[in-house]
């Protein structure tokens, strides 16, 4: 007969179990405020799915918001190395980001539709988190400040980053400091607050770096770090209008938009052009 034994209890080796006064694991993550905030509109299985898999992204998102504002202010002062293992984390993050579709993907056309309507007007268009990452990568369009119009203190953040000069810029600046490198006084004067356009002189400016990595090997890191990251992004985008169209077709969304139309647009834009341009010149 085989020997009875009894569950191991850890408090043996001395394993906290009285947290009436002290903090535990759930008071410091505020786990009550984060498991009672998924509020379902409707009695559909999947929609906790959907609330859980765009609940997890904003949180991913605002980690990234944190760490590309570091890596801009790092890059601003010269301090390389820390902006490099920063912006390392943001193309990590949006890996995870990435691979987060795999669990959306089981939810099929007949699973959404189940509570799509429920959803009313609401749309990830409407996400401050997306839009302030774009603002601060550089894609900077005002029209996208209006569906936050309603929110006086979003609307006043947006505009804030929109004053501020982005990642991309910051680089560009440190790229002029070089010496014998040359970026244009009207791009580093430019409008911050209005999209950037792609300058040839600027390719020229990164050609020098691609040229002779070995002589500005931080410069060279640092437009890789950029360019790695801009491939996650572009990754991201793929992977949600395909999504999109696995799951909705070419519906109208729910924002108001094209769908996947307007989705396949935004596919075209390029955050930092050159970055991208140099490449056939070298
Ligand atoms: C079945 C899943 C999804 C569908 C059908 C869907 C559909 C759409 C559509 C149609 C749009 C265009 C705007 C509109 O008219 O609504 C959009 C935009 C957007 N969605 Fe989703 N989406 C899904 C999942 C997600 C997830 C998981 C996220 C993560 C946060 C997300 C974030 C966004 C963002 C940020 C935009 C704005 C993109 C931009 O302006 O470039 N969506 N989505
Ligand atoms: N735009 C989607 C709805 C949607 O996906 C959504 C709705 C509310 C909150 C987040 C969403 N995710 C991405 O747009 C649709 O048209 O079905």
């Amino acid at each position: 007969m085989a020997k009875q034994t009894s569950p191991y209890d850890p408090s043996t080796e001395g394993a906290r179990t009285d947290f009436s006064d002290q903090m535990s694991y759930g008071d410091y993550l505020s786990l009550d405020a984060i498991l009672t905030a998924q509020h379902p509109q409707s009695d559909a299985h999947d929609e906790m799915l959907f609330i859980i898999q765009h609940q997890t992204s904003e949180l991913w998102m605002k980690l990234a918001i944190r760490e590309i504002s570091a890596a801009r202010k790092a890059i601003h002062g010269g301090d390389l190395r820390p902006a490099f293992k920063m912006l390392a984390r943001v193309s990590r993050i949006f890996e995870q980001l990435n691979n987060a579709w795999d669990v959306l993907r089981t939810m099929t056309p007949s699973d959404y539709t189940t509570f799509r309507d429920a959803l009313g007007p609401s749309s990830g268009f409407q996400s401050y988190q997306y839009r302030l990452i774009e603002f601060m990568l550089g894609n900077r369009n005002h029209a996208m400040l209006r569906p936050h119009a309603h929110r006086e203190d979003i609307t006043e953040m947006l505009k804030a980053e929109l004053a501020t000069p982005s990642l991309y810029d910051e680089a560009l600046c440190l790229l002029n400091a070089e010496d014998g490198i040359e970026v244009p006084a009207d791009v580093l004067n430019r409008d911050v607050s209005a999209p950037y356009l792609a300058d040839d002189a600027v390719i020229a400016a990164w050609q020098k770096v691609y040229s002779d990595p070995g002589k500005y090997w931080s410069l060279y890191e640092l437009a890789e770090k950029l360019v790695d990251f801009e491939d996650y992004f572009r990754r991201w985008r793929f992977n949600h209008v395909t999504t999109v169209e696995r799951v909705i077709g070419f519906k109208r969304g729910t924002g108001g938009t094209g769908g996947v139309s307007y989705l396949k647009k935004m596919l075209e834009v390029e955050l930092f052009p050159e970055l991208w341009r140099v490449r056939t010149a070298l």
